[in-house]
């Protein structure tokens, strides 16, 4: 592809992600799918630009408004981009089939102006444009983070590394670490999960064979965090609830050495079905994929009163993955947000029919959000007297044996403070009747 045709791809494909409802990764999957003549060094290189553009989407827009730019759109902002990585829109780029496409003059001065940017940030950017996220959320970002606002959220606009989870059916850390170092790839023992690793670059997971063979799979420190304090263990009869594609199942399913039995529900059968290649993978045969449907499925009223463990990991906003979603936060709206607290209190209550007496149920999600979390949490507790919630830091002692990172009553990691995606959960034990 010439370099023009390689920008027009990218613009194509931030089209189609803002006229989707679906993630940016699934938008450009099927992009390319229609185009398979797009080799996979072009596909490289779009995607650079893609990435980019939804991570500094507001910057980007702010620039383009400062400098007399109102009609916004994926080209507008592709071409600011191009500005701020240095690129002069150079006649050559232009030529033959794409001489249709250079920049208008109206383009080009703002394309001139930003050209001679130090920096892609200025101080009279407000600080939902400096770090990136939809004004709408700030009030509640700010009663949440009060004077780290910035930097916490900050921390959220930056790539996030690849981490992985090493599959205790399958390795210890440290073999996993050899099987890696064979293939040339350096991994580094994540801080706070005994079972992570982090890789320094990215890359493709079909290419290592430590992950074709199960050994590891791709999993973020914090969802393996919360994944231990489960505290799922070999014998036991344990639910996740909101299983998806599988991605906590095959995590406790490992902590159960594959002994008791582990029940993996979810309203979406596609998703549910996902899991399979990736149970194979690890060599999981201790979990039973369940699709329901919903809080009426007449399975959980005849299971009621019998699991150890009920894991919730319900669906949310997401706002604590916005690093490897940036296009996520363009998509939330407040109603999205009001939409998923209702769900979140039907499920819960939902899946707390299932614990036995003596047994927990964990609230988890990948959400900053207070309302999502501990107010869920709180509203849970008072509807339900025969519950109590057990401490982050017991919990953690029990489970993972390490000094506990986080102060209070739950789990709440952020990029900033432990170099994970934003995740919240609480452990909450039912009287032993
Ligand atoms: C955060 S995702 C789960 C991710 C998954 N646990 C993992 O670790 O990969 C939330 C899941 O909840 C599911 N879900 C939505 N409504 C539900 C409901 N009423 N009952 C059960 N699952 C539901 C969604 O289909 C989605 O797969």
């Amino acid at each position: 592809m010439t370099p023009a045709a390689r920008l027009q791809a990218a613009i194509d494909v931030l089209s189609a992600i803002e006229k989707s409802a679906k993630p940016a990764d699934s938008v450009a999957a099927s992009y390319y799918r229609d185009r398979r003549y797009i080799g996979a060094k072009d596909r490289r290189a779009v995607a650079e630009v893609v990435w980019r553009v939804l991570r500094r989407r507001a910057r980007l827009d702010w620039w383009l408004q400062t400098f007399g730019h109102t009609e916004i759109d994926a080209r507008s902002r592709v071409l600011a981009d191009m500005a701020l990585e240095g690129i002069q829109p150079d006649p050559d780029l232009f030529r033959g089939p794409h001489s249709a496409w250079a920049p208008e003059p109206e383009e080009r001065r703002f394309m001139e102006r930003m050209l001679e940017l130090k920096s892609p940030f200025h101080r009279d950017m407000p600080p939902h444009v400096r770090s990136e996220y939809p004004e709408w959320i700030e009030p509640r970002l700010t009663a949440l983070f009060g004077e780290t606002l910035g930097e916490e959220m900050g921390a959220m606009r930056d790539e996030a590394p690849l981490d992985l989870r090493v599959n205790a059916l399958k390795a210890t850390r440290e073999q996993a670490i050899a099987a890696l170092a064979a293939e040339k790839i350096r991994a580094e023992p994540t801080a706070l999960s005994p079972l992570g690793l982090r890789l320094a670059s990215r890359l493709p997971l079909v290419q290592i064979q430590a992950w074709r063979d199960g050994l590891i799979e791709v999993q973020d420190e914090g969802s393996q965090l919360v994944a231990l304090i489960v505290g799922a263990k070999p014998g036991m009869a344990v639910v996740d609830y909101c299983a998806g594609a599988g991605g906590k199942t095959l995590a406790l399913a490992a902590a159960m050495a594959n002994k008791g039995r582990l029940v993996a529900c979810d309203v979406a059968s596609w998703r549910v079905d996902r899991a399979g290649d990736r149970l194979r993978r690890a060599g999981v045969h201790n979990v039973t994929r369940r699709v329901i449907e919903g809080e009426s499925d007449k399975w959980i009223k005849r299971s009621a009163g019998s699991f150890d463990r009920v894991l919730v990991d319900a669906p949310c906003t997401g706002t604590g993955t916005w690093r490897r979603n940036p296009d996520a936060k363009w998509q939330l709206g407040e109603s999205d947000l009001l939409e998923l607290i209702v769900r979140q209190r039907d499920i819960l209550t939902s899946a707390a029919r299932l614990v036995r007496p003596g047994g927990r149920l964990i609230h988890a999600t990948c959400s900053l959000m207070t309302e999502e979390n501990e107010a869920q949490v709180e509203a849970f507790l008072a509807a339900h007297p025969d519950y109590r919630q057990v401490p982050v830091e017991e919990v953690w002692a029990e489970t993972i044996g390490t000094s506990c990172p986080v102060p209070g009553p739950h789990l709440r990691l952020t990029p900033l403070r432990h170099h994970t995606d934003g995740f919240f959960a609480s452990v909450l034990e039912r009287a032993a009747g």
